[in-house]
């Protein structure tokens, strides 16, 4: 049987009287796009701070690669290959698009950020942000000061940033939030394209995005999956039409 790389298990969040998350699992597989859906205040950033470590649970256990990682700080998920984007952004405007996944790169690879000392190690770093950049669909923006990127790129260079890092996992926070229909379809184009080499937890509210992403579907409903499966099979559940997605979004 395949190891999930994530796996949920009962999850549980309260906030002093309001259970946020309860008895919450799900499984993300090697290869997969598996995406969480469902109304305003379900409960889906609070998931996203429980997998990352940013909010620590009540109950349950998150297993990631199959070591339990429920005790971990973000900063030890993180290092575990636990990447996280499409959050506060970690952008420097001030620097060039490729300085920036540049230095992303050297601070996975594990050195201070030194800005650039040794000119042959400069190469390498630079090599492999442009093949990033390459990757995400940013090449001819390497030159650029960051900070002059329309809001669609800066979305793909925050996904450079988390690919930067080799996760093993991307966990994605609403990434076509605020992008326009055209910027929209070339990240969906791109992520499908990452999902090659990077399974992804994807959290997102852009229903059609979603149908065109994901492989598996959980829906969550004050806190609680009430259906996850295939994205015909959710289209189709009886339980999910009526607690969030309207007959006619689903048509
Ligand atoms: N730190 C907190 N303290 C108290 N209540 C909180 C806290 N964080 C979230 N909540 C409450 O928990 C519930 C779920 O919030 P959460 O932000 O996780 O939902 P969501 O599904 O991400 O919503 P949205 O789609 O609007 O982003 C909400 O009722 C929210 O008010």
């Amino acid at each position: 049987m395949t190891c999930p790389i994530l796996e949920l298990k009962d999850l549980n969040k309260a906030y002093d009287a309001l259970q946020v998350t309860r008895n919450l699992s799900l499984k993300v597989l090697p290869g997969e796009i598996h995406a969480v859906i469902g109304p305003n205040g379900a409960g889906k950033t609070t998931l996203i701070g429980q997998i990352s470590g940013a909010t620590p649970s009540d109950s349950g256990q998150v297993l990631f690669g199959g070591t339990n990682v429920t005790g971990w700080s973000v900063a030890e998920r993180a290092k575990a290959g636990l990447g996280r984007t499409f959050q506060i952004t970690a952008i420097l405007p001030e620097f060039t698009v490729l300085e920036n996944v540049a230095l992303g790169v050297q601070a996975h690879e594990g050195h201070s950020f030194r800005f650039f000392r040794n000119a042959a190690r400069d190469q390498d770093l630079n090599e492999k942000a442009a093949s990033i950049l390459t990757e995400v669909g940013l090449a001819d923006r390497a030159s650029l000061r960051a900070g002059n990127l329309s809001h669609g790129e800066k979305r793909m260079l925050e996904l450079a940033l988390a690919l930067a890092g080799e996760p093993k996992l991307l966990v994605l926070d609403e990434p076509m939030a605020g992008t326009g229909p055209e910027e929209t379809a070339r990240l969906i184009e791109i992520l499908l394209a990452v999902k090659q080499r990077c399974p992804m937890l994807l959290v997102e509210h852009d229903m059609d995005a979603v149908f065109k992403l994901a492989d598996r579907i959980s829906v969550l409903v004050y806190g609680e999956i009430i259906a996850s499966g295939a994205p015909d099979e959710i289209r189709a559940d009886p339980k999910v039409r009526e607690a969030y997605l309207g007959e006619e979004e689903l048509a």
